[in-house]
């Protein structure tokens, strides 16, 4: 029956970006950035426990990256009796939502789709005013979450179908799927719809309830997706949302006894605490929690002497720079075989350094990295990059005239070698660094050469090298002939090898997976 239904939920399409580059369409975003001025600066939003909205008396600001002197709007600062109330009610709901069924939880999903797709550009600009996205970055997140919805929508059924065994002759043996309990949900300030939203849909498909704790940079794009699931249906006690500081929230809600898994993208630094953490039994638990932590990269374009040079410039310039290289996707290293490097670099330089650097709710085409903090973090590469490489663009502050943001101007350090920090350390900004290869397999040895092993591109014309790239690039998403972000729900499964996390491919036809447990039953007649 339920093969009939997922038919029912078929075909699918990724969800269209919108083109900003039609008048009307601009005109349509610039609007929805005034609406959401007047609707939402300046305003307090709740917490949500048990299904209530709870105002809180402690209030921290969001900040405008693009002009930090501007207070976007304020959240809640949660308090410990908040987080273990909201634990508890996550428990209570756990026990119905657990038995509730997958044509309840598709139809919520898909209904959310239809609510979010009415709103992209609301939900755009309100991402583009806590977290520095450009109108196209944003678009493009808001996009992955429709997509999301209407992935899992299909993911919870097909999950529900169970899977078939080798048959007994005197038994009837089934193996299906049950939910864990209570998720925690943790997430990162830089994707802040599509990530939370992807872990907390993997959790409630699967039939588990969730505690959603966004980054404090960026509450408000995850609070509109809890809001909007709401409105689509969804019980109102299964996710519990919680703003607030991290000694409240971070160990304290990872030690809970009462937590069974947590699912994190982040920082390696915290996603490692939270792996040891989690894996001491607390008194009282019942169970060994899991951790779900997907965490940075070191990711490299490999170009070939055969490769389409131009094609790979565009590539490596878009990868690297969009949303000032603040993904874990983004291109920071460019390993080039000796005979194109020059070239390459060239090429590679003259499309940066047109990259203007400016203001992302006129959408510019880089705007401000989150904070000045994250900005003077970033310079302290670029400085001591001086002294290890060959400066080849960038490294001064850009004129934004008298905002106060994070502003970094696309860098490119040339004849980085493998052991520079520039080769080996997530930078998180806009910063790239190119080395030379002897050969197009030094270059893959080279790419190899890293704790993290998240995406990567290969350019080469040359069917064996790309299979050779294939076998032996050590990631978990290779792009051949392609950009190495971007990755889509559904289709591109997303997850890394090595220091890079526990490889659980969101979007992918395994990642509810990682929510469920496993029952055999046995039956004799
Ligand atoms: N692999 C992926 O899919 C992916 C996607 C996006 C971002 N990232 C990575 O995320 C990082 C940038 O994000 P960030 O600066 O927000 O990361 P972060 O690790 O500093 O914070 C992530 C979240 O963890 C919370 N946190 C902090 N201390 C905690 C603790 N002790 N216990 C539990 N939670 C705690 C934060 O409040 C935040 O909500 C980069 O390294 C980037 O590569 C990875
Ligand atoms: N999924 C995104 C990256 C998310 C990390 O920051 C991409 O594929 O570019």
């Amino acid at each position: 029956m339920t093969d009939t239904l997922l038919g029912g939920f078929l075909p699918f399409e990724h969800e269209p970006y919108f083109n900003f580059a039609q008048d009307t369409v601009a005109a349509l975003q610039r609007a929805a950035f005034q609406q959401v001025r007047q609707r939402y600066v300046g305003q307090h939003f709740p917490l949500y426990i048990g299904g209530k909205r709870v105002e809180g008396d402690d209030l921290f600001e969001v900040r405008n990256p693009a002009d930090t002197r501007e207070v976007v709007w304020h959240f809640p600062r949660a308090t410990p009796e908040q987080r273990d109330q909201a634990v508890a009610a996550a428990q209570t709901a756990f026990e119905e939502w657990r038995l509730s069924d997958p044509l309840q939880r598709a139809t919520i999903f898909k209904r959310a789709a239809e609510l979010l797709r009415a709103r992209r550009m609301e939900f755009n600009a309100v991402m583009t005013l806590e977290n520095g996205k450009n109108w196209a970055e944003a678009d493009g997140e808001v996009a992955e979450s429709v997509d999301h919805f209407e992935v899992f929508a299909r993911e919870t059924l097909r999950w529900a179908q169970g899977k078939p065994v080798y048959p007994m002759p005197d038994e009837h043996v089934t193996t299906v799927y049950e939910p864990i309990g209570v998720v925690a949900c943790i997430s990162p300030w830089n994707f802040p719809s599509a990530i939370p939203l992807g872990m907390a849909l993997g959790a409630i498909a699967a039939g588990n309830t969730v505690v959603w704790k966004p980054a404090s940079e960026t509450p408000l794009s995850s609070l509109l997706m809890v809001e909007l699931l709401f409105e689509a249906g969804l019980p109102r006690g299964v996710i519990q949302f919680l703003t607030g500081t991290d000694d409240v929230l971070g160990d304290p809600l990872v030690d809970h006894k009462d937590i069974r898994m947590i699912a994190f993208t982040g920082s390696r630094e915290i996603g490692c605490r939270i792996y040891e953490r989690a894996a001491r039994v607390q008194p009282g638990q019942k169970w060994l929690k899991r951790v779900m932590a997907e965490m940075g990269g070191k990711d490299p374009t490999v170009v070939c002497a055969d490769g389409d040079l131009e094609a790979a410039a565009l590539g490596i310039v878009q990868s690297a720079f969009g949303y000032a290289g603040q993904k874990c996707s983004a291109c920071s290293r460019v390993i080039a075989e000796d005979s194109v490097y020059d070239e390459l670099l060239e090429r590679v330089r003259a499309l940066a350094a047109e990259i203007q650097v400016g203001l992302p709710e006129d959408n510019a085409p880089v705007g401000p990295v989150i904070s000045a903090g994250s900005a003077e973090r970033i310079m302290k590469y670029v400085h001591s990059g001086k002294n290890t490489a060959r400066l080849v663009l960038g490294s001064e502050h850009p004129d934004v005239g008298e905002r106060q943001g994070g502003y970094v101007q696309p860098t490119i350090f040339a004849d980085v070698a493998p052991e520079d920090p520039l080769f080996q350390e997530e930078i998180f900004g806009p910063v790239l660094a190119f080395t030379r290869a002897r050969d197009w397999q030094h270059a893959i040895d080279l790419a190899n050469d890293s704790d993290y092993g998240l995406t990567a591109a290969f350019y080469s014309r040359d069917p064996h090298k790309l299979a050779e790239a294939r076998r032996r690039m050590h990631v978990g998403n290779l792009y051949l002939n392609r950009k190495c972000t971007g990755a889509l729900s559904g289709t591109h499964a997303f997850g890394g090898y090595g220091m890079s996390g526990t490889n659980a491919k969101v979007g992918g036809p395994d990642y509810l997976f990682w929510f469920l447990q496993t029952k055999t039953v046995a039956q004799r007649y």
